[in-house]
């Protein structure tokens, strides 16, 4: 897989129109929506509306749902039409395949399963979330997991994912080489509450990897 010039960002769990006015000032890629009942960040479906309705062109919706009914999803994604949908949780592939969006899975890592078996699984996924929840567990817990579990080439682009902040971005982008990085709690002053410091330093140490590996 080429390596990009620069790794994209994507600020989940957002619920402010604030935050998320915030987040495209800063040049992020992507804003997360999350269809969790129980998250303290989730969204009713008119809330994830109003805020995907609020970005402009080129900034990428990613609505995230966990073991939902397939049937509710279905209706949330005609509803509100992000760009991509992420299924966070134990849904079946031919389950992500009736979304009729495409679709980043999330890969639990929290117990020892094979990473690119998993991939294979989820063939029409665009991408991997790299998260360090068990299968079916929550994410947005601010846990990292041991990156040397990552392999070398999943086929797909890699978004990592668990327990990112402004203070180990920097290391994680160099030592992983991620297509992106997700982040939700790690750039909170409260849950679902964004802080503009932490995301304005979580992007910049990010391009500070970047420079660093451009110039490599
Ligand atoms: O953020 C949540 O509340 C959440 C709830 C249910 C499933 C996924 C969730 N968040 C995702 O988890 C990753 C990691 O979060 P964190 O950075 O460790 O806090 C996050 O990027 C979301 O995609």
């Amino acid at each position: 897989m080429t390596t990009a010039l620069r790794t994209r960002i994507k600020f989940c769990g957002m619920t402010r129109a604030e935050d998320v006015a915030a987040a495209v000032a800063l040049g992020v890629d992507a804003i997360g929506l999350i269809l969790v009942p129980g998250s303290p960040r989730a969204l009713s479906l008119s809330q994830a509306v109003a805020l995907r309705a609020s970005l402009p062109p080129f900034v990428a919706s990613v609505a995230l749902s966990l073991d939902a009914d397939p049937a509710d999803a279905q209706r949330s994604a005609a509803t509100l039409r992000p760009t991509f949908w992420q299924f966070h949780g134990s849904e079946a592939p031919e389950d992500c395949d009736r979304i009729g969006l495409p679709y980043l899975k999330a890969v639990p890592m929290a117990q020892p399963e094979d990473a690119a078996a998993f991939a294979a699984r989820y063939r029409s996924a665009s991408g991997f979330v790299l998260d360090s929840h068990v299968a079916g567990g929550q994410g947005g817990s601010g846990r990292r997991f041991d990156w040397s579990r990552i392999p070398a080439d999943l086929g797909r682009p890699l978004v990592l994912a668990g327990g990112l902040t402004p203070d180990n971005v920097f290391d994680a982008v160099c030592a992983v080489r991620p297509y992106a990085v997700d982040v939700s709690s790690g750039i909170e002053s409260a849950p679902g509450v964004k802080d503009g410091d932490r995301m304005r330093a979580f992007v910049a140490q990010v391009q500070r990897a970047d420079a660093i590996l451009r110039s490599a």
